[in-house]
C-alpha cells in the first residue's frame, strides 16, 4: 500500500463518498467536472477538513478523524503543481527552484538540484524569467520547484489544461520521468482519458462523489461498464513494443504479436509504449476486411456488448493485443449478428492515432 484514502464530506447538492487504497506510482483521479476529484486533493493538502475519513501515505498519517489526528497542511510536506505553474514573476527560473528548496526540512534529502534540471531539461532556461517561458516551460519549472521541496507526496490537479495540444505533448514525457525515477507517490487529477493512458499507474474512476472503477489504466480504460466521462470518451489501452521504424513515415508497433501502425514515433525500437485507441475510432466486421486503406487490423472475440438508451452500443473485444473497445450503432450490432464469443474484427486507421495518446 502507498496511499489510502477513505472520505465522506457533504457539501450543499454533493456528498463525497469515496475509498480507495493504491499502490506505489502515479495516481490519475479522473472523471468528469464536478465528480469530487479537487475536494479529494483538498483533503490530502489540508485545505479541506473532511467531515469523516482518513489519509495515509505509506506509514505517515495525513488525517484520521475518528482518532481527531490532523496534520496542518504546512508539515504534510506536500509538492503542489497548479493548473497554470505560479511561478514568482520577479525571479529567474534557477531562483524559483531554489524557492522550492527552501521548503525542504533539514533532515530531508531532496532530489539534488542538477538531477531536477536534466531531468525536467531545464538547463537552458535557468536564467529566464516566467515571462519568457512558454506554457509548457512554466509547467516544466513548477514540476522541479515541488519536487526540490522534498515532498513526500505530490499533488498535480489538471496541471496540462490550460495547455494548448502542442505543449501538452511537450510536457507529458516529463510527467512519464517523474513517474518513472522519483519514489514520491503522486495524485493527479485530470478529465483526459489521453492523459490517464499515458501517464496512470493506477486510475480511480469517480462520479458523483463515488468510486466507480479502479486499476490500471488499461483495465479501467477498456472496461466499457467504467466510462465516467461517458461513451464519446472511451478507449482502450494497450501495450506494445516499437518493433520497426519504416522510411515511409510509419512506425510498427507489437502489440502481443500482431503488427500495429502509426504516425513515426520518437522512442527507440524496442521501447514500450502504450497506445490509448478511441472506441468511436474503431470499425468492427464479423468477415477478415480485405482491401481496405486501414493499416491495423485486431482480431478477436466480442466478449461483451453493452446497449444503452441511445442508439449507440459498445462492443468490448479481446484480441492478442488486449481488449479493444469499438463504439458502433446499435443498428449495426443487430445488422451485423454481434453476440459475446462471436469471432470479429476491429479496423483501425493509423491516422486515428494520435502523438498525445501515445506513451511510454
Ligand atoms: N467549498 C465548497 N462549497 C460548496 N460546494 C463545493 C465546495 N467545493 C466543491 N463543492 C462542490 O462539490 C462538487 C465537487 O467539486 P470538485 O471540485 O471536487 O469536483 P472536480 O471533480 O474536481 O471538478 P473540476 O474538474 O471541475 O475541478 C461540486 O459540485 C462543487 O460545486
Amino acid at each position: 500500500m502507498t496511499l489510502s484514502c477513505s472520505l465522506r464530506h457533504a457539501f450543499q447538492g454533493f456528498t463525497l463518498e469515496a475509498q480507495f487504497e493504491v499502490p506505489e506510482g502515479l495516481t490519475v483521479l479522473y472523471g468528469r467536472s464536478g465528480s469530487g476529484k479537487t475536494t479529494i486533493v483538498n483533503a490530502a493538502a489540508g485545505l479541506l477538513r473532511p467531515e469523516e475519513g482518513r489519509m495515509q501515505v505509506n506509514d505517515w498519517l495525513l488525517f484520521d478523524t475518528a482518532r481527531k489526528a490532523w496534520l496542518p497542511p504546512h508539515k504534510r510536506r506536500i509538492g503542489y503543481i497548479f493548473q497554470e505553474g505560479r511561478l514568482f514573476p520577479h525571479l529567474t527560473v534557477r531562483q524559483n527552484l531554489r524557492y522550492g528548496s527552501c521548503f525542504a526540512p533539514k533532515d530531508a534529502t531532496p532530489e539534488p538540484m542538477a538531477h531536477v534540471v536534466d531531468m525536467l531539461g531545464l538547463g537552458q532556461l535557468l536564467h529566464r524569467r516566467p515571462a519568457a517561458l512558454s506554457g509548457g516551460e512554466k509547467q516544466r519549472v513548477a514540476i522541479g520547484r515541488a519536487l526540490l521541496a522534498a515532498p513526500r507526496m505530490i499533488l498535480a490537479d489538471e496541471p496540462l489544461s490550460a495547455l494548448d495540444d502542442a505543449r501538452k505533448a511537450e510536457v507529458l514525457p516529463y510527467f512519464e520521468r517523474l513517474r518513472d525515477e522519483v519514489e514520491i507517490p503522486i495524485l493527479y487529477v485530470t478529465h483526459s482519458a489521453a492523459e490517464v493512458a499515458r501517464l496512470a499507474t493506477t486510475v480511480v474512476a469517480l462520479e458523483d462523489g463515488r468510486v466507480i472503477g479502479q486499476g490500471t489504466a488499461a483495465e479501467v480504460l477498456g472496461d466499457p461498464k467504467v466510462t465516467p466521462l461517458g461513451a464519446r470518451a472511451a478507449g482502450a489501452v494497450i501495450e506494445a513494443t516499437i518493433a520497426t521504424h519504416h522510411p515511409d513515415g510509419l512506425t510498427e508497433l507489437n502489440a502481443g504479436g500482431t503488427p500495429l501502425f502509426l504516425p513515426a514515433l520518437g522512442q527507440a525500437q524496442g521501447s514500450t509504449v502504450r497506445v490509448r485507441i478511441a472506441a468511436h475510432d474503431v470499425i468492427l466486421s464479423t468477415k477478415a476486411p480485405a482491401e481496405l486503406s486501414a493499416l491495423n487490423i485486431l482480431s478477436g472475440t466480442i466478449h461483451d456488448i453493452r446497449s444503452g438508451q441511445g442508439p449507440g452500443a459498445m462492443v468490448s473485444l479481446d484480441t492478442a493485443a488486449g481488449r479493444i473497445l469499438a463504439r458502433v450503432t446499435r443498428r449495426s450490432a443487430t445488422r451485423l449478428g454481434l453476440h459475446t464469443g462471436a469471432p470479429c474484427h476491429a479496423v483501425i486507421k493509423s491516422v486515428a492515432l494520435a502523438p498525445e495518446d501515445i506513451g511510454g
